[in-house]
């Protein structure tokens, strides 16, 4: 539901919260976001939709099985990603955006022995009252390929979707995201996507926002090194991509030139139209890891 202030509350409000408001009202991808039955959690969602429909549909290759998504809460892009692999899309028409449905289906698939819970998600949630409701009317769909989302934060469960409270970049973390794609078929445990939307935390000290906004990309890069399945592997110039978020950086094309550009087939710059054009933000695509860089 949008939040909409009455007049003394909006009265009240400080100068930054009175244009934020301003803004969400004006923004169509807010309202588009309210409106989808699809009911995202993240604004964010759409660029990944826009990215994908005008990028030749990469998360939907058929030879798609395994795909990280780092810094992933709320959970927008692995709700889009559990919909592209066929985790039950209708999911998300609950009003709690999939919450439910996600936790309905890991249990009636834990009681068919054919699913074994992730340690990182917290069954506590499944006795939820909030949801009884809605978890009688949803049916779950079992699609294809492993899903792994890492955040800092905790995230409501989607289906589909194995979820790892941890940063990235911790041992822990790695080991248990190589644990959860190890599976029949990638014995390996390599990723087929890797995608970051990744932001450090504002500190307010912009020249220490804009040198952290590298060093993600850079980490993001060495963690795509490590788990990426090469293009010759899948069989495919454009197979083993990684989508990642940068924000202006003066080094940012000395970057692109020595780190993507020479390991990947194809590396276009993004801007998408759901990107605000006020944000410093944009997206590489990288397709075709080339493996040479290990
Ligand atoms: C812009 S949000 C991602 C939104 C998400 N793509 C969506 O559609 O819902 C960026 C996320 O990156 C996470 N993050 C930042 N640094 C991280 C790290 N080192 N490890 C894991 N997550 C991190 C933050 O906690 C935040 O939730």
């Amino acid at each position: 539901m949008l939040f909409r202030p009455t007049a003394a509350c909006y009265k009240n409000l400080k100068a930054s919260s009175k244009t934020w408001v301003a803004r969400q009202f004006r923004d169509p991808y807010v309202k588009k976001r309210l409106s989808d039955p699809a009911a995202y959690r993240s604004r964010s969602a759409f660029k990944l939709l826009e990215i994908d429909a005008e990028w030749d549909h990469f998360l939907q290759k058929p030879d798609v099985r395994a795909v990280v998504d780092l810094g992933a809460a709320p959970g927008g892009w692995s709700q889009v990603v559990a919909g592209k692999l066929g985790w039950g899309a209708e999911a998300s028409k609950l009003p709690s955006g999939g919450y439910a449905y996600g936790v309905k289906s890991e249990l009636e698939m834990e009681k068919k022995g054919t699913w074994s819970s992730p340690k990182s998600v917290s069954h506590q949630e499944v006795f939820d009252p909030l949801n009884i409701d809605a978890l009688k009317e949803f049916t779950p769909s079992a699609g294809r390929g492993t899903i792994v989302a890492v955040d800092l934060l905790r995230m409501q469960p989607i289906h589909g979707v194995h979820a790892i409270q941890a940063d990235f970049l911790s041992p822990e973390a790695a080991d248990r995201i190589h644990e959860l794609l190890s599976v029949k078929g990638n014995l390996e445990g390599k990723a087929d996507i890797i995608l970051s939307d990744m932001a450090g935390n504002a500190s307010g000290n912009d020249t220490h926002d804009i040198e952290s906004s590298l060093e993600i990309c850079e980490a993001v890069y060495e963690f795509a090194r490590r788990n990426l399945r090469s293009a010759e592997d899948v069989g495919r110039r454009r197979g083993g991509v990684l989508l990642m978020k940068h924000f202006e950086h003066p080094l940012l094309q000395k970057f692109r030139m020595e780190k993507l550009q020479p390991n990947f087939n194809d590396v276009k710059y993004i801007k998408p139209e759901a990107s605000r054009s006020a944000s410093r933000e944009g997206y590489f695509l990288c397709q075709g890891w080339r493996a040479i860089d290990i």
